[in-house]
């Protein structure tokens, strides 16, 4: 039998499938396939998920494993942060281990346990690098700028003033201005328009709306490339911060600690800068919310209706941290 979990940071929810236990390691296509059907809303489990995340044994020396990262349209990802800090709740249980490393599609990360957010929620911190401003990072083609920071693109949106970062997977930011009102339907259409075929982002977008609530403290919503609005994302709260950061509005700063609010929660982040180069910390919960188990032939032909699952119980710590918070929406 094989162990699957279901889990989520911030409500933003994965299936999580460490690789070591099949017989033999199923092939990128076939990871696509599984990703698409269990996140399926209607054809997968539990309501389906944002995406999956693969675990396997690391490749470079001295990581505890890697992780990779699966969107709900198959499309994939180079990065995770509410996903990482999951995974490195499992592989931190998995060799009872506190801080570690976890391989990465661009970087081996540090990783670790953190102080719990809330009662009874397993809390964990993951660092989120390397951030790059050019826009042939994105990729972006942003009419023949470089990188693009907090500026009207005509071309994008008239009034809004946006912000272009790989951390390393593509971000468009903006960040809401006195006397302006981003809202939750402009977020969905440039999303929706960014993620199409379109001139700007041939590999499409992850696009994120920020609302700066006071000292340290900032709402981000996001609408994700490969899946949509989702309840949050953890590099795009990475993202902002930094955008943010770099606004100089007197509300942050480097090594000061955000609380981001999200549709789903609350994580917080801190920008860091390393020998010129921005780091982010990203703590926030990790929360398992159902333990599944799976023949594996059963696995490899994506036919989940036979699936052992059972609850962890641990939502219920999680809802109770998300009732004392205040709740923000676009
Ligand atoms: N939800 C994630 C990001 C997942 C990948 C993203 N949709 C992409 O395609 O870049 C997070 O928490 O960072």
């Amino acid at each position: 039998m094989i162990n699957l979990l279901k889990v989520h940071g911030s409500e933003n929810t994965f299936f999580l499938l460490d690789q070591n236990q099949l017989s033999r390691p199923l092939t990128e296509e076939e990871l696509i396939q599984t990703a698409v059907k269990i996140t399926d809303g209607s054809a997968g489990i539990l309501g389906g998920a944002d995406g999956l995340l693969v675990v396997d044994d690391g490749v470079h020396q001295n990581t505890l494993g890697r992780m990779r990262v699966i969107n709900s349209d198959g499309s994939i990802a180079s990065m995770c942060g509410n996903g990482l800090r999951t995974v490195s709740r499992y592989l931190g249980e998995k060799y009872d281990k506190d801080e570690f490393l976890v391989e990465t599609a661009e970087a081996d990360l540090q990783v670790g346990r953190a102080p719990a957010l809330g009662n009874g929620v397993a809390t964990y911190h993951v660092e989120i690098s390397p951030v790059r401003f050019e826009t042939s990072a994105l990729p972006m083609n942003a009419a023949g700028r470089s990188e693009l920071i907090h500026s009207n693109v005509v071309d994008l949106n008239e009034t809004i003033k946006f912000s272009a970062i790989a951390v390393p997977n593509p971000h468009l930011i903006a960040i809401e201005e006195p006397h302006q009102i981003l809202n939750k339907t402009k977020l969905g259409e440039l999303g929706q328009r960014f993620n199409e075929q379109n001139p700007w982002f041939p590999d499409g977008v992850n696009v994120s709306f920020g609302r700066v609530i006071g000292q340290n403290q900032i709402f981000v919503e996001t609408y994700e490339r490969g899946v949509g609005f989702t309840n949050a994302c953890g590099t795009g709260m990475a993202a902002t911060s930094v955008i943010w950061t770099l606004l100089n509005d007197g509300k942050t700063g480097v090594n000061t600690v955000n609380n981001v609010y999200n549709p789903g929660g609350m994580v917080q982040t801190r920008v860091r800068q390393d020998d010129g180069e921005y780091k982010i910390d990203l703590i926030g919960n990790a929360t398992f919310t159902h333990q599944i188990q799976i023949n594996e032939e059963q696995l490899r032909k994506n036919h989940f209706e036979k699936a052992k699952i059972v609850e962890t119980g641990e939502e219920e710590s999680y809802q109770e941290f998300v009732k004392a918070l205040p709740s923000y929406s676009f």
